[in-house]
């Protein structure tokens, strides 16, 4: 009976990745003149820093190019052999010419920081340098906080005003700024604000009208941005096309909802906002975590979509994407990896096995490759602290000190909380001081006291 027991079973577990404390002095060695090697190649100069040390730091192109104009003549010749490559695997000819058609994004030495409390600048990105192309799918993968957002708000020129940025972003070879530009701020409230259908973005949260249906958000999009020469049964067609595409006909007449009523699940409000912006066929399309709240086999069908629609359409697509499952990871053609605002590993996505063996950590079998690149760049978590001692709780009086500075800290930074509040009540004494100013004391003051009484405690008292 004890054999037929399933602890007894044995179970497989992968081997541990490699870490990166426990190479030896010599290794690393080895791995900090293959880098420099590799940058030297690639044309690059690594600054040092503490993630030098530890990581190499390379892309998995060589390009000798230093202008501009040559990255753009590079990146043309790439998608001169790429259309004879996809024609030789069986690309059809249209398909090869929306890929001419399309955009090429290309970023060149690309750094963007933002100026701290003590107006101390704190580099977000540094020496980024990459390129996206049409048809393609890049992925841009590191751990949080590494800087995903900020490169694709780069790329698509929706950077907020507090950070500052330079370096080369060529589109087609032509430094061009996406027409983002000053429509920043309305973009990140209204996401039904265009100004050409060239390019979209979808952003981490969902900005969808919660009292609308799926069919109805998709519809009044459609209506919103395709052009007027399209027929109002066409626009219709498209919308339900649309949401056929990301799989979503069960839920069309679902409403979005919000705290008050309950109506898509996260991952299905996730695929209305990809729907709403690649109703217009966009030439460069933008996704910031497309698969965030979707289960491993709806992440896999979504970029999947993606996909098809980037080789039918000729579409260039940049994605952040947190945690892919091996089959999302293998959908990917080019990788950027990145940690600490750098770049680890630009290439294809095929290739990147390769580089992290040859730089001594390699894969081990039958784990997910992105989860081993992910754990083996994420330094986060390098230093670790000791066993708390029992007994090491703070007591009650140190726990109410720290609370209510805690809260005095919260209400200060906060404007809406505590300043905003503070210039009410200040207008509001004042306009309340003029009532009182030659009042008198008749009938008819006491009436307007009444009245002042009564506005005060409605304006003071709290909506439930
Ligand atoms: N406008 C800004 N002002 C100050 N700091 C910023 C600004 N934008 C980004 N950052 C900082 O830059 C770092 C990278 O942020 P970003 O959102 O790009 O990371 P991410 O890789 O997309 O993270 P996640 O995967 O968790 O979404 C963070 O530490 C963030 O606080």
């Amino acid at each position: 009976m004890e054999s037929s027991s399933p602890d007894n079973f044995p179970r497989w577990a992968p081997s541990p990745s490699p870490s990166r404390v426990l190479l030896s002095p010599v290794e690393d060695t080895k791995i900090k003149s293959n880098a420099a090697r590799d940058s030297a190649e690639n044309g690059l100069s690594l600054s040092c820093s503490s993630m030098e040390r530890i990581f190499p730091f390379s892309i998995g192109f060589k390009s000798t190019a230093t202008t501009s104009t040559a990255y753009a003549s590079a990146v043309e010749k790439l998608l001169e052999a790429e259309c004879a490559y996809v024609k030789s695997s069986g690309t059809t000819d249209i398909e090869i010419a929306s890929r001419k058609k399309g955009i090429s994004l290309t970023w060149e030495d690309l750094w963007v920081g933002v100026a701290d409390r003590k107006r101390e600048q704190r580099m977000i990105l540094q020496k980024l340098t990459g390129f996206a192309q049409p048809g393609e799918v890049l992925a841009i993968m590191g751990p949080s906080g590494c800087g995903k957002s900020t490169l694709l708000d780069a790329l698509a020129g929706r950077l907020s005003s507090s950070t500052q940025h330079r370096g080369k972003i060529l589109i087609n070879g032509r430094k061009e700024t996406l027409a983002y530009g000053l429509r920043n701020l309305v973009t990140r409230y209204c996401s039904f604000w265009y100004s050409d259908n060239s390019h979209a973005y979808v952003t981490q949260d969902d900005t969808l009208m919660t009292t609308l249906t799926v069919r109805e958000v998709v519809y009044y999009s459609a209506q919103l941005q395709l052009p007027n020469a399209m027929s109002k049964a066409e626009k219709k067609e498209r919308a339900e096309t649309t949401i056929r595409e990301m799989s979503l006909q069960d839920s069309m007449n679902t409403r979005i909802g919000g705290w008050s009523k309950k109506g898509l699940s996260g991952g299905q409000k996730r695929r209305v906002s990809i729907c709403v912006e690649i109703l217009t066929r966009p030439k460069l399309l933008f996704l910031d975590e497309p698969t965030s709240g979707l289960d491993s086999a709806a992440s896999y069908h979504v970029m999947n979509r993606i996909i098809k629609l980037a080789h039918r359409d000729g579409t260039t697509v940049i994605a952040s994407i947190h945690q892919p499952s091996g089959e999302v990871f293998e959908l990917f053609q080019n990788l950027c990896l990145l940690s600490s605002g750098r770049t680890v590993y630009f290439g294809p996505a095929s290739q990147a096995e390769q580089f992290f063996a040859s730089n001594g950590f390699p894969c081990p079998t039958l784990r997910n490759p992105s989860d081993h690149y992910l754990r083996t760049i994420n330094k986060d978590f390098d230093v670790k602290g000791g066993a708390l001692e029992k007994g090491s709780q703070a007591n009650f009086i140190t726990q109410c000190l720290v609370l209510t500075r805690r809260s005095f800290v919260n209400m200060y930074r906060d404007l809406g909380y505590y300043w905003l509040r503070l210039a009410i009540y200040i207008s509001l004494c004042l306009c309340a001081g003029t009532i009182f100013h030659h009042i008198g004391s008749n009938f008819g003051s006491i009436q307007v006291i009444n009245m002042l009484k009564i506005s005060v405690t409605y304006l003071s008292s709290k909506p439930h």
